[in-house]
């Protein structure tokens, strides 16, 4: 694969085929008969690849359909979210939005069950392709899954002719999934080969217009139309340029680039990392955007390959495929990583929300916090809220809102049923049960033992159901930098802190330094030199600072 000189082009990369939403098992251990809920992501393995990219830095786009109801919006939005163009996903009225249902039966059996009848992406035709946007980019990548139907199929070679013509390079993931291509039954999803004329035939059409050609061992078979891995390479590359890249699963990658090797001694493997498996789906996808994000860079095929690697292995250690790609500074801090350590920093907290802080997430613009005293929340007022976080009592408010803390509640519900600890296990159990888009603020009155303890147990109930922790010191009396230095000391970590004004701009060096994976600071801004101070001192610590809003200001 050549690196395009052509880094004027707007994106960087559009991939196409299928968006779906991932209904994800969240208990481990079963079969999807025994799954008792299911948690709603952003799927589809061209839609895993593309937000994998555009995490590590490219400018991504995406051609496909989607259906124009509630799911399809779900995608558009997680897509829009991760920054991708979506100007050429197509919102379909007749069809809906594909589904696929997902989890972890044990370490080896990963059950996959697909919804694709009539499906939106699957209508995905030669006149939804618009060569100027294909011109507008480097690279597309395409799916071997595409040619399934002869729908997509031409579409798909649309997409291959257009790019050639303007000297596009042609990236082919050969994604063999034999259910989709009516091989197997539909109870067997997760089948990786079965062995077929038709779709060998298929890709063989494409491969000759490539200049790239991924694919695992089962997908090389199907590619070059034999079991045997040497000669299906050589088979394809009796037929194409294409530099050809085999993914080994935890062994890594190889390379070739010329000549099929004839032994397996002589393929160039660039070794994986060792890490604990949670979940393997998903690998293969996030491996690619590693790989493109080296490429087209200017890395070389080894540096890319590390990348690669590195990001099929930090997605096999977590439960999900789009979500769990890593962002570049994730990247960055795992290949950092002293050898033999990966396993280790890829399950520690601190990488965890590395991870979090660092992809899809609001910056200080978009969020608003309004002050609100126990019982102001009036229905109006709660609606407009529903974005963002309150301080609030810990009992239901209307419209769904329901938030922790508030300077006296906090106390309030200690003094109440006198174990703080047991309150915040119980908020971690109802914070699973709430629509995403409410945050959560805690306004503790010290750092006592049981407060620590208390925040530490919510903090972790945030970030199992992805919602922004935010922590209010403003209450705590005069002198809050105690405060603040006792509770990062004990591992209080929140993704904000609500800071007095006066003494904000001191805080960001001291926050920094214990959190480096820290939001930002919130902040009063009716001092406006204060608060452009605080604004300051946070840019110096890589922090954002947001201001207060408050109600009867606006
Ligand atoms: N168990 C693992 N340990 C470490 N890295 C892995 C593991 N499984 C996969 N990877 C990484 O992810 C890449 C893609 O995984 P693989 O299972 O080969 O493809 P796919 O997900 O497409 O089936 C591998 O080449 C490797 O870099
Ligand atoms: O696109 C699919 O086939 C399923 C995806 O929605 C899912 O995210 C997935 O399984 C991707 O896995 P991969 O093909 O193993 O990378």
């Amino acid at each position: 694969m050549t690196i395009s000189p052509r880094s004027d082009r707007p994106l960087d990369l559009i991939c196409v085929g299928r968006i779906q939403v991932d209904l994800y098992g969240e208990q481990f251990g079963g079969s999807l008969e025994d799954m008792r809920s299911f948690v709603k992501l952003l799927g589809g393995a061209p839609a895993n690849i593309a937000v994998g990219a555009s995490r590590l830095g490219l400018n991504v786009g995406m051609i496909s359909r989607v259906g124009d109801e509630q799911m399809g919006r779900f995608c558009l939005d997680g897509l829009e979210r991760e920054g991708i163009d979506t100007s050429h996903i197509l919102r379909d009225p007749e069809r809906l939005t594909s589904l696929a249902l997902l989890g972890v039966k044990d370490s080896e059996t990963f059950p996959l069950l697909y919804y694709r009848e009539n499906c939106a992406d699957a209508a995905l035709s030669v006149s939804d392709i618009d060569g100027d946007y294909i011109g507008s980019a480097r690279a597309v990548v395409v799916t071997g899954t595409l040619c399934a139907n002869p729908v997509t199929e031409s579409a798909c070679h649309e997409v291959v002719r257009q790019a050639r013509e303007r000297d596009v390079d042609v990236i082919l993931d050969l994604d063999f999934r034999p259910v989709l291509w009516g091989l197997t039954g539909q109870d067997v999803g997760e089948s990786r080969f079965v062995s077929s004329r038709r779709v060998t035939d298929a890709l063989q059409r494409l491969a000759p217009s490539c200049d790239l050609i991924l694919g695992t061992l089962e997908e090389f078979h199907i590619g070059g139309g034999t079991e045997d891995t040497l000669a299906a390479a050589s088979e394809l590359r009796s037929m194409t340029d294409a530099t050809m890249v085999m993914k080994l699963g935890p062994e890594g990658c190889a390379v070739i680039d010329g000549p099929a090797p004839r032994r397996w001694e002589d393929l160039a493997i660039t070794p994986g990392f060792p890490v604990e498996v949670v979940n393997v789906l998903g690998a293969g996808d996030a491996f690619l955007a590693g790989l493109l994000r080296g490429r087209l860079k200017g890395e070389d095929w080894r540096r890319s390959c590390r990348y690669a690697n590195a990001c099929g292995a930090i997605v096999v250690t977590r439960n999900s495929c789009a979500p769990a790609t890593p962002s570049w500074r994730e990247l960055s801090a795992f290949l950092d990583a002293a050898p033999g350590k990966t396993a280790e920093i890829a399950e520690s907290v601190a990488f965890q929300r590395l991870h979090r802080n660092t992809t899809g997430r609001r910056s200080a613009e978009t969020l608003a916090l309004v002050e609100t005293d126990r019982g102001v929340a009036a229905p109006a007022l709660a609606e407009t809220l529903a974005d963002f976080g309150m301080t609030i009592s810990g009992t239901a408010l209307p419209a769904g809102i329901w938030g922790v803390g508030s300077r006296q509640p906090w106390k309030a519900l200690r003094n109440q049923d006198g174990d703080l600890p047991a309150f915040a296990h119980e908020v971690v159990e109802r914070l699973r049960q709430l629509p995403a888009g409410l945050n959560v603020i805690a306004a503790p009155a010290g750092a006592d033992d049981d407060e620590i303890r208390a925040l530490v147990e919510i903090q972790r109930g945030c970030m199992l159901s992805e919602r922004d922790f935010l922590v209010d010191i403003t209450g705590v009396g005069p002198d809050s930098a105690p405060v603040l230095n006792a509770l990062l000391a004990h591992g209080v970590t929140p993704d904000w802190w609500i800071l007095p004004s006066g003494e904000a701009a001191s805080a960001p060096p001291m926050i920094a330094k214990a959190d480096p994976a820290c939001f930002g600071v919130v902040s009063d801004r009716t001092n406006p030199q204060e608060f452009a101070r605080l604004r300051e001192s946070c840019r110096a610590h890589s922090l954002q600072a947001a201001p207060f809003v408050r109600p009867n200001a606006s």
